[in-house]
């Protein structure tokens, strides 16, 4: 049964002061040369048309279970069992990269929590913090779960020929051992180690400890 959404067409408990996209957004200082790069398929993204609007496998749940540590924030939960592999939906938000023109320009997007890689060698990245879609609210399974049940991974999309990325249930691998997520359990990927020694180390809190 498809997710239940309000009358504006948002997903149920999307919060009310941040833009809600349903394709992405480019930042207005992307250099040419990036934008080309973005618009070109990479070879090992899978192509992928996500469909827009509110995805029906999964819904935002504000966390209230004390020991949750996102307790008071939300998760994206699934609605339904999901198979090893399955796509879920695209990470949208708002595509960026250093500018050549103007490289000592302030970083807006540094100090994100949303802000996901797409193209190391660029320094592109996609940040939902101003705004997104529901993957913005998938947690780190660090304190959460064993290990995480789903992955990001680049997507080409052949309409609109743009690079972005989605997210998918972890796949069965080489040792067959990827599970499928099942209805009601959390979505949660791994930011990796760099996300969070990054936040030790804007707290003042020595990296490693
Ligand atoms: C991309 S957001 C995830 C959605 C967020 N929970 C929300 O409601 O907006 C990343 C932020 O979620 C929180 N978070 C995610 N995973 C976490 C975890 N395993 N432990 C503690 N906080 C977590 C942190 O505050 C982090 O900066």
């Amino acid at each position: 049964m498809p997710q239940k959404s309000d009358t504006h067409g948002l997903p149920k408990n999307w919060p009310s002061h941040t833009p809600y996209l349903t394709t992405q957004s480019f930042s207005p200082t992307l250099d040419q040369a990036v934008a080309a790069s973005l618009r070109t398929r990479p070879k090992d993204a899978q192509d992928i048309t996500a469909a827009k609007g509110p995805c029906a496998l999964v819904k935002i749940t504000p966390i209230s279970t004390p020991t949750h540590p996102a307790c008071g924030q939300a998760g994206l939960f699934a609605v339904r069992d999901l198979k090893p592999g399955t796509f879920i939906l695209q990470y949208l938000g708002v595509v960026h990269a250093p500018s050549t023109a103007a490289p000592e320009k302030r970083d807006l997007h540094a100090e994100s929590n949303y802000d996901l890689s797409l193209d190391r060698e660029l320094g592109a990245c996609i940040d939902a913090d101003a705004m997104g879609n529901e993957a913005r609210f998938i947690n780190d399974y660090r304190g959460i779960g064993n290990r995480p049940n789903a992955e990001f991974k680049e997507i080409w999309d052949p309409r609109k020929r743009e690079r972005g990325m989605g997210v998918w249930v972890l796949g069965e691998g080489k040792s067959g051992k990827g599970k499928a997520i099942r209805k009601g359990e959390e979505i949660l990927v791994s930011y990796g180690r760099g996300f969070w020694d990054g936040r030790k180390s804007a707290e003042g809190t020595p990296v490693g400890s």
